[in-house]
């Protein structure tokens, strides 16, 4: 899984400035097919604008963009919706992208929310909200998808389904996924590779890694890293030559 063939998106060194200001510089990182890409990092860390890079939204970043896939989706962090209008599921997701009825059925299945197709955008919970926009990122089927937070308004049992989902997602489609999360908590359960930022790259690797890496302690205090022994499997006893179990 680890060839150059399975590379949808590359980014070497890459930033991006305005304004005589650096929002984000120097970062590498690839996403490969099936594979979960995870960037976390404080506020205002440019995890959003290395999304961005990452989608080609920007022009002019330093560095350089590797991209080898058109068939993309994405979830923005902010979504500007007139929530006083009617606007059925179903008429959401036709909005801005141009699928038909199978399509999306197909993405409401997958997503688990076939059964709010006609509900109105405006009656649905946190979680079901941002069920119908993944829905929308993954009517044309993607090969990348890019996910800017999809957890907000959803509490914590939700986070941990939606994180599941996006698992789901991503083996059901053979997509490499781009998350950004601030849930370290939840993170780990559901990705191959963590980025951790500030404005720049402060570490990275598998979430274990990072976890125990200083400057992820640094910039999330001792307390984060200590969430890693609830995944961590604890081996609390030693295999005796016969391969029996022998109590510490
Ligand atoms: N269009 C813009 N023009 C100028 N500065 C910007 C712009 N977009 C973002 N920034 C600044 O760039 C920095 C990185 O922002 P970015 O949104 O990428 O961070 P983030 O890690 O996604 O933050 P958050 O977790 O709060 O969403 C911040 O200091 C932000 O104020």
């Amino acid at each position: 899984m680890n060839s150059d063939n399975n590379i949808l998106v590359k980014l070497n060194n890459a930033g991006f400035r305005q304004n005589n200001k650096w929002l984000v510089e120097d970062v590498s990182l690839q996403v490969e097919k099936g594979k979960i890409v995870t960037l976390i990092g404080p506020n205002g860390s440019g995890k959003s604008t290395t999304a961005k890079i990452a989608l080609g939204i920007y022009k002019n970043i330093e560095g350089s963009i590797e991209k080898n896939t058109n068939k993309i989706g994405y979830v923005p962090q902010k979504i500007s919706i007139d929530w006083t209008l009617p606007l059925r599921v179903k008429d959401f997701m036709v909005l801005t992208e141009n699928i038909n009825d199978d399509q999306i059925n197909e993405a409401l299945l997958l997503t688990g929310v076939m059964h709010l197709k006609n509900k109105n955008l405006g009656n649905l919970s946190g979680g079901e909200f941002q069920r119908v926009l993944l829905s929308r990122a993954i009517s044309k089927k993607p090969e990348l998808l890019v996910l800017d937070e999809p957890v907000q308004g959803v509490d914590y049992t939700g986070e941990i389904a939606l994180y599941a989902l996006i698992k789901k997602i991503s083996d059901t489609l053979n997509c490499g996924i781009l998350l950004i999360s601030h849930d370290l908590h939840t993170v780990m359960t559901a990705t191959d590779h963590v980025v951790c930022l500030n404005g720049h790259v402060c570490c990275s690797g598998s979430p274990t890694d990072v976890a125990k890496n200083s400057e992820y302690k640094t910039l999330f205090g001792e307390q984060a890293s200590q969430i890693l022994s609830v995944y961590e499997h604890k081996h609390d006893h030693e295999h005796s030559d016969e391969g029996r179990i022998k109590k510490n």
